[in-house]
């Protein structure tokens, strides 16, 4: 099947258990599977890391302790593949994508947004998920040197101006509120989509 270009493109970037995975499952739901497809720029990565080092993919995809185990030499392993290309990765977890709205759960370097934004200048907004130490704690988080003070989780704490920013804390607003504007826009945007289609 011929790939479809996307007509909104929401890329989400945040600390290591700020709750990208949680909120971006989240949009999936409320928009439906038809309409939205969560991206993991992570998935291409973990699988061929998994396939090379005869390791559990599942477990290297899920929410888990197992990854943190094995996060160090991914992180040093992709990068190896990103000095070639820094888009490879994005290219993987794009392809094949067919729903009107694409929510990519984990940009993590400037590369990442740049290759969105120079792609899909017209349908790509940065959102940044936001949590405290404390919950992110809560959540199984421990600083880790070499991961924690490294481009995978800092390459966009500075010179980004995000379009939206989510706090994913208990004492915030709810996600759904937080998350309306995105929400009516998506719900807008795929109305759109699916009426140039059928008007084709
Ligand atoms: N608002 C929330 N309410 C309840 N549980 C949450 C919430 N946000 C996150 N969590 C839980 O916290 C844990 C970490 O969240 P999640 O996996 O989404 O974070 P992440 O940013 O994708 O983390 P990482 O990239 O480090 O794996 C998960 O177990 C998730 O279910
Ligand atoms: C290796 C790496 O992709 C792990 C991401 O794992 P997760 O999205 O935190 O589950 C991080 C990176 O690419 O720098």
């Amino acid at each position: 099947m011929e790939d479809r270009e996307p007509e909104l493109i929401l890329v989400f970037s945040g600390k290591r258990k700020s709750g990208k995975d949680y909120v971006t499952t989240l949009i999936q739901e409320r928009l439906g599977p038809d309409v939205c497809c969560v991206l993991r720029l992570s998935g291409p990565l973990k699988e061929q890391y998994a396939q090379e080092h005869g390791l559990d993919l599942d477990q290297l995809l899920g929410s888990g302790p197992y990854k943190e185990q094995y996060r160090a030499d991914m992180i040093y392993w992709g990068e190896n593949k990103r000095r070639q290309n820094p888009g490879f990765f994005c290219h993987l977890a794009t392809k094949g994508a067919q729903q009107p709205v694409w929510v990519v759960s984990d940009a993590r370097r400037l590369s990442d947004l740049q290759w969105f934004w120079s792609k899909y200048p017209r349908q790509t907004h940065s959102v940044r998920v936001q949590s405290s130490e404390k919950t992110r704690q809560q959540r199984g988080w421990s600083f880790t040197t070499g991961v924690d003070d490294a481009e995978s989780e800092c390459g966009l704490d500075s010179g980004v101006e995000f379009d939206w920013i989510i706090t994913n804390e208990a004492d915030a607003p709810s996600l759904d509120k937080q998350l309306q504007p995105i929400l009516t826009l998506a719900k807008e945007t795929a109305v759109l989509a699916h009426l140039s289609i059928i008007s084709q």
